[in-house]
């Protein structure tokens, strides 16, 4: 006997994740530029990046006229640093409200209703979607209770999720949605997928790995149809995640498996028209890629340190011009090394909104260099030498470039 599908309705402004294959949210590798070029390659709908709750709340929204972003902004809380008259504000979160229009998910990292709720409603009048983690098996997530910890308390998962469907779901007439992994046995994560199409959600996306699983074991498939089965009967749409490599094998496996769409991660960090169909021309040399992804980084203006792990992931490590690129200190070099004459002038005016002074750098670092010579010549010492070419590169670390410090602040 098959039982009749229920059919949840999607909301009027909503998302409806079917049919699609979609941009996975990734820490570092989901900021606005990955994203837009995403979409502009075909991919249905774009996850960003986690960020944690608690670091949305106390945000200021603007509306950023030079990007035409919208902007969520702090000031830095605790730092332990002494305060300067001059603070300068944390850019928590990005988005383009335009191109973006409809196809963006927020993905929220939280371990409560009230703050998730809190959180969520900040961003819900700019997205289609808010999507809770409950995969990620870093400690630094779970031990918050957040991430790959709430599968351990579905209760309180389930929680969150009925908490945004009435608060932010109904209200502002966007989808919520939870991203979860696999659980030790079929059974076990059954019942969860039970409870939580309960909750009133309209999105499930299961990352075919168990929680000790490495992103470099292969996926596991055995249960995605068993997952599949229950979110089409609850009326959910369930999205596939896990070593899907572009959207024709996304697809593929939808109709083998009976799920109604795929996300991709990896794959699309490494080269982003992998949202290509074969029929719709496919993967792109990573020249071209490169191209369109400096380009867009300089329209939003990316945080540099961000473009620069991109640009890293995005070329192929054994290219000669790899090496060059990163070591570029600017916009403005990178677009001269990768011969993007028409690009330069742009990338000035953002290195300098940006405060990106490499010019700056060079010059300090031509002087040490001829400062060097100059004291070999008169048989000067490699201590003074040394000296001085620490100091001129201290202007470098005191951006923090190429550090942690680039990452967005509270997110994992
Ligand atoms: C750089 C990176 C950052 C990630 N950040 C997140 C995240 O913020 N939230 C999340 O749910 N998963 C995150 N993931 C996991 C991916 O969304 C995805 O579930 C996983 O990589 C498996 O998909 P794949 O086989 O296509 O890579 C991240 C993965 C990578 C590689």
């Amino acid at each position: 006997m098959t039982s009749t599908p229920k059919r949840v309705p999607i909301p009027k402004n909503g998302v409806d994740y079917r049919g699609k294959v979609v941009l996975a949210p990734m820490v570092r590798s989901g900021e606005l530029p990955s994203r837009l070029l995403a979409l502009k390659y075909g991919a249905g709908l774009v996850w960003g990046p986690e960020t944690v709750d608690k670091s949305m709340i106390g945000t200021t929204k603007r509306f950023n006229p030079a990007t035409s972003t919208i902007d969520f902004t702090r000031l830095p809380s605790n730092s332990s640093r002494p305060q300067s008259p001059v603070q300068k504000e944390s850019l928590i979160y990005r988005l383009h409200p335009t191109r973006e229009h409809g196809k963006l998910i927020f993905q929220i990292g939280t371990a409560s209703p009230e703050t998730a709720v809190e959180a969520a409603k900040l961003v819900a009048e700019d997205v289609a979607g808010i999507d809770v983690n409950a995969g990620c098996p870093k400690p630094f997530s779970t031990s918050g209770g957040m991430g790959a910890a709430l599968l351990q308390t579905p209760d309180l998962l389930a929680s969150i999720l009925a908490a945004l469907v009435k608060e932010v779901g109904e209200v502002y007439e966007i989808g919520i949605s939870v991203k979860i992994r696999l659980l030790e046995t079929a059974e076990k994560t059954e019942t969860l997928v039970r409870k939580l199409c309960n909750t009133g959600i309209t999105g499930l996306t299961v990352h075919c790995r168990t929680t000790p699983m490495r992103p470099k074991e292969r996926a596991i498939r055995e249960q995605l149809r068993m997952i599949a089965d229950i979110c089409r009967e609850e009326g959910v749409a369930c999205l596939m995640n896990g070593d899907v490599k572009d959207k024709d094998e996304a697809l593929q496996l939808a109709q083998e498996y009976g799920v109604d769409g795929g996300m991709i991660a990896t794959a699309a960090e490494a080269n982003s028209s992998c949202f290509r169909t074969k029929e719709e021309g496919g993967l792109l040399p990573w020249r071209e890629v490169v191209t369109e992804y400096v380009k867009t980084a300089l329209e939003v203006e990316n945080k540099w340190g961000n473009t620069k792990f991109l640009l890293s992931q995005l070329m192929p490590g054994k290219a000669e011009i790899f090496r060059r690129v990163t070591a570029c200190m600017s916009y403005c070099q990178v677009c001269e090394v990768l011969e993007l004459h028409d690009m330069v002038d742009l990338a000035k005016d953002v290195d300098e909104r940006l405060s990106i002074n490499a010019l700056k750098e060079t010059k300090a670092m031509k002087k040490a260099k001829y400062q060097n010579k100059s004291a070999q010549a008169a048989g000067g010492n490699m201590g003074k030498e040394r000296s001085i070419d620490k100091e001129s590169r201290s202007p470098l670390s005191e951006r923090g470039v190429g550090t942690r410090s680039e990452m967005p602040a509270m997110t994992v």
